[in-house]
C-alpha cells in the first residue's frame, strides 16, 4: 500500500500521454507552447508501463490517461491494453476532448477501457468555438454519441466560465441527464498558462445558476473523489469539483506522471522528480524507491484554497494532465 507523508493512501495514477493538444481552450493552453517537449524525450508506452507496473505492485488500483490530448498520441490502443491485460480489474480510464474519439472509442473499448471523461463546454458551436480556439462541437458530440454505443462509461467536464458559458450550465446538465452522463462543474483553477482574462464560477455561483431550474440536496463525499455531488429530487446527480475549498486536499489518493517520466506529486506545486533514468535502466527498485520519496514529500494541500483569491499555480494543466 502506498501511503504519502499525511498518512493518506494513494492508490490513483494519472498518467500523461502528451502534453500536446489540438484545442487551445483559453483555461489550458489558449497558445501554442514555445516549443514542444522532443519527441525522442518522452518515454515510450513500453517505459511508461514499465513504472505502470512497480505503481501496480504497490498498490495503484485506479489509472487515468490524459494529456494535452492523449488521442494524438498514435497507438494508443496498444498501451491501454497492455495495462488492462497485465491486471483485469484495474480501473482504467481516459480524459480526453472528444474530437478524435468517434474513430478511436471502438478499438479502445476492444482495448480494455473502461470508463472515459469527455470535455463539453458548450452545447452553442460559437461558443464551444470560442473557448476551444477552434470550431470544435460537431466532432465532439459525434465522439461522445460514438463512445456511448460503444459501451464506454461516460462522464462529462466543464469549466464554467465567467462572461463565455455561465448562461448555459443548465442545458448542459439537461443533456447530460437525459443521456444518463454524470457531469462534474470544474472550478476553473488559476495558472499562469491560461488566457489572463479567464474568470471562473465558483462553486455557490455555479449552484445559484442551478437552483434556478432544480432544487437539489447536497451528498455526503463520496471516498476519495474531487466531485462534491448533488442530488436533484428526480435522483439525477450532478457533481463540482471545488479545488477552493480548504478541505479538497484531504482525500487526496493521487499522484501524476508526465509523458517525459516526471512524477508530479500535487496539480497546484512545481515539485516533482523523473523516474525516466530508473526505468530507462530497467532499474525498478529505484523506481519504486522514487515513487515513495516523492509520496513522503507530497504537499498537504494546494494553494487555490488560501486565503489570497489571487494564487496562481504556474503547472501547466496540459504537462500534468489535470
Ligand atoms: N485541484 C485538483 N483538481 C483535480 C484533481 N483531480 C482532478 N481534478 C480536476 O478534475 C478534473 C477532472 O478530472 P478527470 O480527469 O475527469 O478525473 P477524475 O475526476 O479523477 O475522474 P473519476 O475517476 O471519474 O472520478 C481534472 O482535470 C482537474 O481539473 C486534483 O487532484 N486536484
Ligand atoms: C488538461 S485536460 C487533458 C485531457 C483532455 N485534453 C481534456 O480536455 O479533457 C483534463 C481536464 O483538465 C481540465 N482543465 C484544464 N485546465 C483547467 C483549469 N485551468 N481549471 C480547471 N480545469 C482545467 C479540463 O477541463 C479537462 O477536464
Ligand atoms: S483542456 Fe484539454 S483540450 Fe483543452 S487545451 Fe487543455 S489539454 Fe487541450
Ligand atoms: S490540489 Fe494537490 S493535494 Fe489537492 S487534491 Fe489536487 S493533487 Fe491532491
Amino acid at each position: 500500500m502506498l501511503i504519502d507523508g499525511h498518512g493518506r493512501t494513494v492508490d490513483y495514477l494519472r498518467v500523461s500521454v502528451t502534453e500536446r493538444c489540438n484545442f487551445r481552450c483559453q483555461y489550458c493552453m489558449p497558445e501554442k507552447p514555445f516549443s514542444w517537449v522532443p519527441k525522442e524525450e518522452l518515454l515510450t508506452y513500453e517505459e511508461l508501463f514499465e513504472f505502470i507496473k512497480v505503481g501496480i505492485d504497490e498498490g495503484i488500483k485506479k489509472v487515468r490517461i490524459t494529456g494535452g490530448e492523449p488521442l494524438l498520441r498514435e497507438g494508443l490502443e496498444n498501451f491501454v491494453e497492455m495495462i488492462s491485460s497485465y491486471k483485469n480489474d484495474i480501473d482504467l480510464a481516459l480524459t480526453t476532448n472528444g474530437f478524435l474519439l468517434e474513430h478511436a472509442a471502438g478499438k479502445l473499448k476492444d482495448a480494455g477501457l473502461r470508463r472515459i471523461n469527455i470535455s463539453l463546454d458548450s452545447l452553442k458551436e460559437d461558443v464551444a468555438a470560442k473557448i476551444a480556439q477552434k470550431n470544435v462541437l460537431k466532432k465532439v458530440l459525434k465522439g461522445i454519441e460514438t463512445a456511448h454505443k460503444v459501451g464506454l462509461k461516460i462522464k462529462i467536464n466543464c469549466v464554467p466560465m465567467k462572461g463565455i458559458n455561465d448562461t448555459e450550465l443548465v442545458d448542459i446538465l439537461n443533456f447530460c441527464k437525459e443521456k444518463g452522463f454524470p457531469i462534474r462543474f470544474i472550478e476553473y483553477m488559476e495558472n499562469s498558462h491560461a488566457k489572463n482574462t479567464a474568470k471562473g464560477l465558483n462553486s455557490e455561483e455555479i449552484q445559484e445558476l442551478i437552483r434556478k431550474s432544480y432544487s437539489f440536496q447536497k451528498q455526503e463525499r463520496e471516498g476519495s473523489s474531487p466531485s462534491q455531488n448533488y442530488k436533484l429530487d428526480d435522483g439525477y446527480v450532478f457533481g463540482i469539483i471545488e479545488p477552493h475549498k480548504d478541505d479538497f486536499c484531504s482525500t487526496c489518493n493521487r499522484i501524476r506522471l508526465t509523458a517525459s517520466g516526471v512524477l508530479i506529486p500535487c496539480l497546484y506545486y512545481e515539485d516533482s522528480k523523473s523516474i525516466k533514468e530508473a526505468i530507462k535502466e530497467g532499474n525498478i527498485k529505484k523506481a519504486a524507491a522514487i515513487l515513495k520519496e516523492v509520496l513522503a514529500n507530497k504537499p498537504e494541500k494546494n494553494k487555490w484554497s488560501s486565503e489570497d483569491s489571487n494564487e496562481t499555480s504556474t503547472r501547466a494543466f496540459y504537462e500534468t494532465g489535470g
